[in-house]
């Protein structure tokens, strides 16, 4: 089984692209921003209304229309977060062939940057990740890794 290279980016200035305007695109983007990145969100619908929210309060800029293969150009990472897994797809191969990261929310295999299980202490984080791409595993571990720390 592959395994994935772990490495703590700043994402501040880095320019982030999230397709897809649905609940995991959401969650995506709250952890995005909670490490400072830039993000463009790119839907021709919202599914998840707290996406407004941001938009008012400018975290997010978002461009309500679908999908074109020249929005990938100069991003350091895109998250393929629709709900179509063929488009997802396409998003993966479109970025891994330009050198971007590209996460995926629809595959376990189809993209080249996978987000983790993490634990954000006051001065240190633990982030998990599963071979197998087991997000449920991984968030087992991050408990079990939890209680560890709240014992000592
Ligand atoms: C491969 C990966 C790619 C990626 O998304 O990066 C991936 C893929 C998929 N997840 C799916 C489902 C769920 N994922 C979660 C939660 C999290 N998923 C995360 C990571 C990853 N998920 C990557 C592997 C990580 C690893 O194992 O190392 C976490 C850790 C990080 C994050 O997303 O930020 C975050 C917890 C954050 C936290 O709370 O701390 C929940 C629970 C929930 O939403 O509450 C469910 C519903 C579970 C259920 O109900 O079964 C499905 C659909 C399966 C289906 O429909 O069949 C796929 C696609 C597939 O498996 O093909
Ligand atoms: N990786 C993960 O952590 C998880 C992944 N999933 C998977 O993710 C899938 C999608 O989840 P949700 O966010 O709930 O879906 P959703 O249906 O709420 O949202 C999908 C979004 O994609 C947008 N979209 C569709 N076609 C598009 C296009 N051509 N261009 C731009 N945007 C487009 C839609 O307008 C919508 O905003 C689920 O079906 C499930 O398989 C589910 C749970 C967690």
């Amino acid at each position: 089984m592959k395994k994935y290279f772990p490495i703590f980016v700043d994402l501040e200035k880095k320019d982030i692209l999230v397709v897809g305007g649905g609940k995991i695109a959401y969650r995506k983007v709250k952890t995005l921003l909670s490490y400072g990145a830039r993000i463009e969100v790119i839907t021709p619908e919202i599914r998840d209304e707290k996406f407004y929210e941001l938009v008012e309060e400018k975290s997010i800029k978002l461009t309500p229309r679908k999908f074109r293969n020249s929005d990938i150009h100069g991003r350091f990472l895109v998250v393929g977060a629709t709900d179509n897994k063929e488009l997802n797809k396409e998003i993966y191969e479109l970025g891994d062939s330009e050198n971007t990261l590209v996460n995926n929310i629809t595959t376990k295999e189809d993209l080249n940057a996978r987000f983790c299980a993490v634990h954000r202490g006051e001065d240190f984080q633990v982030a998990i990740s599963t071979d197998e791409g087991n997000p449920k595993r991984a968030l087992e571990l991050k408990k079990a890794v939890e209680e560890k720390i709240n014992s000592n």
